[in-house]
């Protein structure tokens, strides 16, 4: 430990997420009707301070005349500060426990305040260089302790000169005082810590920008709580991913950028240099060309069920792991589907439209009740059965067609062959999944096997219905009516045009592949595509994972996690061990799992082992990927 650097931490905006004076603001003028002006001038007034275009003593006058503060208030803040951990200090609690001995806070916020974080930090008082509040005896604040060499211009060096550290010193903070700690000489380092807030001259001043605590440390050469900081690692959302992902993958500390749209290969293959995590929906295409040119890719997030669109084998081949969420808009799906099977049946679509344009169609003809008619469902998965369920509870019979042996829910029937089906129903809807072999299975063949006046929905895939043949068959007018969500071709933004055979015909409904877009549904998928790509990033769990081995794993307790994914082939796992044994590394824990054409081992080791006897683990023939959790 005696080569460790010192670690002097500056307290508002770094250890913790707020400005002390702000914040007591923000408690001593609640309800106040000046207390939006007021606040104004505090927050300028630290910026000023902090960017060092005011000098402190100035500012902190300045701010504690401006609030009516009482000890009531300073308390109040003191017990919420430990919650208020900015971030990546919060993560990295144990590795600055561990630390304590060398870690300082210098601050020219309030004793009472910081002594909570410390304490919770474990950083002894003496450590600890704050300002000490005066109150009078009704428990107003008048001031701070004058005496105290912070309460003045330059004071963050006074203290820390005083406490005459030796060894190498590191400065952490985001303002100019922090930076003048440095320039004084009294730090060998000084990171601008830019996870709050970030101000131009300080980082200007700085010898590294840090954007989290992660960074601080791994640069510093101290174990944080990942072996690679997460701030570096991008994640790059495509397609409107929900506000609930980016919220989780950047509280866990990871950099976030969205884009609005579904982007073209060409387009995908730029955007993706340097980024370790894709997340898209269904429009847009990683091909072979995208995986191969990706120079990072560990993961991608369908933030959707459908994953076609995705090259899984070549992901595979690339050690890349490919999640999806294949419940989340499960319901959304079955709920519009009912809601078209009524829509179609009583062409209300059409009198709609007829009504907007003046015209009223009062008329019982062609208009059918659900109740007795029979549904035909191709595709008895998860959507498919839950249609089933939800259509017999409305009276209707049920029958499906699956390629493989489902469970029948309630009393639907299951039928051998797509034909039998689409010759018995009243109502045939598309439940399949988007693999290559169901191109074109609602063919002009099979619509000409369907009842007349029978109706077709598709919100499965858009390749799975012949559209011309379908436009052909309702101009005729032998099917009573369609519901397409899928096309072959969908536009990539809301701003690109749409064309399709199938406009302006009668009893079409054509909806913008809006099955899954509920809000519900959405919120669900964020919440849950995020939780898997995290789960992969922070533990190596590929529970879910469509295209590796599924391993679910715990966090990673007291060891370093070494995750190993290669071909499945004869002897790997062996000459991984060999590897391991050679470099010196004591195994606590190995799971293997296998699928046809990937194996994924994961290793839990003792941390104990020389730096760089892990290279060793790439070069095991067989090896696709190679990656260490600690
Ligand atoms: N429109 C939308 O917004 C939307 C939303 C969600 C899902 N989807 C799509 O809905 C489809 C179904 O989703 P899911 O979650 O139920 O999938 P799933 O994988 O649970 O079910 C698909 C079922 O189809 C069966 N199947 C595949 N090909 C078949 C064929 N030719 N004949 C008969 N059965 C066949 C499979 O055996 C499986 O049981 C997928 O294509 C998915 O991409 C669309
Ligand atoms: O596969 C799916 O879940 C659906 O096709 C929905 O896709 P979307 O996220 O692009 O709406």
């Amino acid at each position: 430990m005696s080569d460790a650097p010192t670690l002097i931490f500056d307290f508002d905006s770094t250890l913790v997420g707020f400005e002390t004076l702000e914040a007591l603001a923000e408690l001593a003028l609640e309800g106040a009707p000046e207390a939006g002006a007021v606040r104004g001038e505090i927050a300028a007034l630290t910026d000023q301070a902090m960017s060092g275009v005011l000098s402190f003593d100035q500012a902190l006058t300045r701010r504690l005349t401006l609030l009516p503060l009482t000890r009531d208030h300073v308390q109040v803040l003191a017990e919420q500060a430990v919650a208020r951990l900015a971030p990546s200090v919060a993560r990295n609690v144990e590795t600055l426990r561990a630390h304590a001995e060398r870690v300082v806070i210098v601050s020219g916020g309030f004793r009472e305040v910081i002594a909570p974080v410390a304490r919770h930090l474990g950083v002894p008082d003496e450590q600890v260089l704050a300002n000490d509040l005066t109150y009078d005896d009704k428990g107003r604040v008048t001031g701070v302790d004058r005496a105290n060499p912070l309460s003045a211009d330059g004071g963050k060096v006074t203290g820390i000169r005083a406490l005459g550290l030796s060894g190498t010193v590191v400065m952490i903070g985001d303002g100019w005082t922090d930076a003048e700690v440095r320039l004084a000489g009294l730090a060998d380092r000084f990171h601008a810590f830019c996870e709050v807030v970030r101000r131009p001259r300080v980082v200007e001043a700085a010898d590294a920008v840090a954007v989290s605590l992660d960074e601080v440390l791994h640069a510093e050469g101290l174990s944080g709580r990942w072996s690679y900081p997460r701030s570096r690692i991008k994640v790059l959302l495509l397609e409107s991913v929900h506000p609930a992902a980016v919220a989780a993958l950047e509280d866990a500390g990871y950099s976030v950028e969205c884009e609005t749209g579904a982007l073209d290969e060409d387009a995908l293959i730029e955007r993706l240099k340097g980024v370790h995590v894709l997340g898209l929906r269904s429009k847009t295409g990683v091909s072979e060309r995208v995986i191969d040119a990706a120079d990072r890719l560990m993961a991608v997030g369908a933030f959707c069920i459908g994953t076609n669109h995705i090259d899984l084998e070549a992901a595979s081949r690339r050690g890349i792991a490919v999640f999806n969420a294949p419940y989340s808009n499960t319901r959304s799906v079955v709920e519009l589907a009912i809601g078209l099977v009524i829509t179609l049946m009583r062409g209300v679509a059409d009198r709609s439209a007829a009504m907007h344009e003046g015209r009223w169609n009062k008329s019982a003809r062609g208009s059918r009740e659900l109740r007795g008619k029979t549904l035909g469902i191709v595709g008895y998965g998860a959507i498919g059965s839950q249609l089933s369920v939800l259509a017999e509870a409305l009276g209707m019979r049920v029958i499906y067609h699956d390629l493989s042996e489902r469970l029948a829910l309630g009393n639907a029937r299951p039928v051998i062959t797509l034909d039998d089906l689409l010759a018995e129903a009243d109502v045939v809807s598309l439940h399949v999944d988007g693999r290559a072999g169901n191109h074109r299975l609602i063919g002009a063949g099979e619509l000409a096997r369907m009842k007349p006046g029978a109706v077709l929905i598709n919100l499965s895939r858009g390749h799975v219905v012949d559209i011309d043949a379908l436009a052909e068959v309702m101009r005729a007018g032998r099917l009573g009516g369609a519901a397409i969500d899928v096309f072959p071709e969908e536009p990539r933004t809301n701003q690109d045009p749409f064309d399709s055979p199938l406009r302006g015909l009668a009893n079409v409904i054509l909806t913008p592949h809006v099955g899954g877009s509920t809000e519900e549904a959405q919120e669900a998928i964020g919440a849950f595509a995020a939780s898997r790509l995290l789960g992969y990033l922070n533990r190596g769990d590929t529970t879910f994972c469509v295209n590796l081995p599924n391993a679910q794993l715990s966090d990673v307790q007291g060891a370093h996690r070494l995750l190993h994914i290669h071909q499945n082939q004869p002897g790997v796992l062996a000459a991984l061990n060999l590897a391991l044994s050679e470099a010196g590394l004591n195994i606590l824990g190995q799971h293997l799992k296998t699928d046809g054409r990937t194996g994924y081992v994961i290793t839990d080791v003792d941390r104990d082992y020389q730096a760089g006897a892990l290279d060793v683990l790439k070069t095991v023939p067989g090896t696709l990927r190679f990656r260490a959790l600690y």
